[in-house]
């Protein structure tokens, strides 16, 4: 299966992590995640120090439009972060062990969080594009079929060989988002649910849809949970949304159909909620060690 051979070695791991450290001279308590078109979220940083991953030894390269390939580090709300532009897939062609290993990365950088987002279609009827889904939970499609990331010789200085994935999206920080949301009054926007992952690149059928519809799917994409599983196996503690950048089509007689740049300028429309949203979320998430940026 090509997923399992030349998997990083704790060392390898070990040596980006420090290079980060060496060069960033922080420890973020959050890594976050940014789905198609969302890199903006990292502008809103304080004090932010870009490193491109083509600086970083042994990091893959961004392949796709909208992933523009940097970690930001910098501090949210006085919470330090790192932020990474441009996540990897598994249609890119990379196996499963490099989609996930920043989760690893962040894991040995000092986070105890994840915060991941998507841009995803939605498959209930009831979300419109500029909704967004708060994780709940996820079907694993990819997963399902044998592509798990966490296949092949447990890594022991990570996490557990059977890691549990019935709590996988925290309940407080779910509850926290609900509650961020209405506050910020974005409440006729915000829901939570279910999103399903497929391998990609191609959009799902109409069959397809109608499938995931029929299983309780809110949102499908093409990312996300490999990196929650890996997240979860390591120990930190994850929260999830998807931003509805495409509504999903169930009926074999609409034309209209999903385009990879549509799904972009639906993301970037979204530039302000999202960033008041993460800066509100990361605030509830750290606590208050002294910030590289000095405000507190
Ligand atoms: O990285 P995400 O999951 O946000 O990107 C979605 C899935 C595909 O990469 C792409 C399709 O338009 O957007
Ligand atoms: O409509 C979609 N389907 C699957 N993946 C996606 N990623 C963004 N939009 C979509």
């Amino acid at each position: 299966m090509g997923d399992v051979e030349g998997r990083y070695t704790y060392k390898q791991l070990k040596e980006i992590a420090d290079f980060l450290k060496e060069t960033s001279k922080m420890e973020p308590k959050v890594g976050i995640i940014c789905g198609s078109g969302l890199g903006t979220i990292a502008d809103a940083l304080v004090d932010p120090l870009v490193i491109n991953y083509s600086q970083i030894p042994n990091f893959p390269r961004s392949t796709v439009k909208g992933h523009s390939g940097s970690l930001v580090f910098g501090c949210l709300s006085c919470v330090p972060v790192v932020v990474m532009k441009g996540r990897f897939h598994f249609y890119e062609g990379y196996p499963m062990w490099k989609v996930t290993m920043p989760c690893r990365i962040f894991k040995l950088l000092g986070c105890s969080y994840l915060f991941v987002s998507n841009a995803a279609g939605s498959i209930n009827p009831k979300y419109k594009v500029g909704d967004i889904i708060v994780l709940r939970d996820h079907i694993y499609y990819v997963g399902l079929s044998g592509y798990n990331p966490l296949r092949g010789p447990n890594e022991w200085e990570f996490g557990p060989r059977f890691p549990p994935t019935s709590n996988c999206y925290d309940v407080d920080l779910r509850k926290a988002g609900m509650r961020i949301a209405k506050e910020l009054g974005y409440e006729d926007r915000f829901y939570e649910g279910v999103y399903a992952a497929l391998a990609g690149p191609s959009y799902e059928s109409v069959a397809e849809a109608r499938m995931l519809l029929k299983c309780g799917v809110d949102s499908v994409g093409m990312s996300t949970i490999p990196e929650v599983l890996v997240a979860v196996h390591c120990g930190l503690t994850v929260f999830g949304i998807s931003i509805v950048t495409e509504e999903g089509n169930l009926e074999w007689a609409v034309t209209k159909v999903p385009n990879h740049l549509e799904v972009l300028a639906a993301a970037q429309a979204m530039e302000k909620p999202l960033r008041e949203f993460v800066t509100a979320m990361v605030k509830f998430m750290g606590n208050k060690k002294p910030c590289r940026c000095g405000c507190c």
